[in-house]
């Protein structure tokens, strides 16, 4: 099964697709490692797209700031701080990182490994910024811990709902047909020629 409207060009993932380049050590102490290691509060999940929790919509709206393109919307309401699903790609080292693309996201900042959703991944790719759409941003990337088997984990991003906040301004979560929306960081715009108000 792929999801709706998944373009024919892109290869749907149900797991990250780890480049050659990376080094087998690196992949296999920092992002594949035993559950007893996973740091503390943390727990290991089981998650499998496709994820019906979402939809991939096309924006055909002349003010929404990415019309013409697609966004993510919640199929059903997604309260504060649960998962939504993974954010899945080729997961790469600094050596074969695409500058041009719009799709890369860090997954390790101290070994410099980024997932790159440009090419291969899921719905997540699909998750726009929350500049000129909405207010603020109602969902964040987080690290998440997936069992694998074999008593292993493997390290990938989640997408999160925000937490309710202190006063708990955020307390509905994201309503049914709402679009999903986090903050790529001032520097993903500063990078861009255009970057939204
Ligand atoms: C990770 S993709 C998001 C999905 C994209 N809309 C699509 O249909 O493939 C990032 C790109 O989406 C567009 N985008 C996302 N958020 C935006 C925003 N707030 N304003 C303008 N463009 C946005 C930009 O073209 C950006 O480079």
């Amino acid at each position: 099964m792929i999801p709706k409207s998944w373009p024919r060009d892109v290869v749907y993932l149900r797991a990250p697709h780890y480049s050659k380049a990376l080094e087998s050590n690196v992949v296999k102490t920092t992002l594949i490692f035993s559950k007893s290691d996973l740091p503390p509060n943390e727990q290991a999940r089981n998650t499998s797209g496709p994820y019906t929790n979402v939809k991939i919509t096309p924006i055909a709206n002349p003010s929404h700031p990415a019309n013409g393109q697609s966004g993510l919307f919640a199929s059903q309401h997604l309260p504060p701080d649960s998962f939504i699903l993974p954010y899945l790609g080729y997961v790469h080292g600094q050596a074969d990182t695409d500058g041009a693309s719009d799709y890369d996201l860090s997954l390790d900042r101290a070994y410099g490994i980024g997932v790159d959703a440009s090419k291969m991944g899921n719905e997540a790719r699909f998750i726009n910024d929350y500049r000129g759409v909405s207010a603020r941003a109602n969902a964040e990337f987080r690290d998440i811990f997936v069992d694998v088997g074999g008593d292993k984990v493997e390290k990938r991003v989640g997408v999160f709902v925000l937490s309710a906040g202190k006063s708990r301004k955020r307390a509905k979560g994201i309503g049914k047909s709402e679009e999903i929306l986090v903050s790529y960081g001032k520097g993903f715009w500063s990078e861009r020629l255009a970057p939204p108000q």
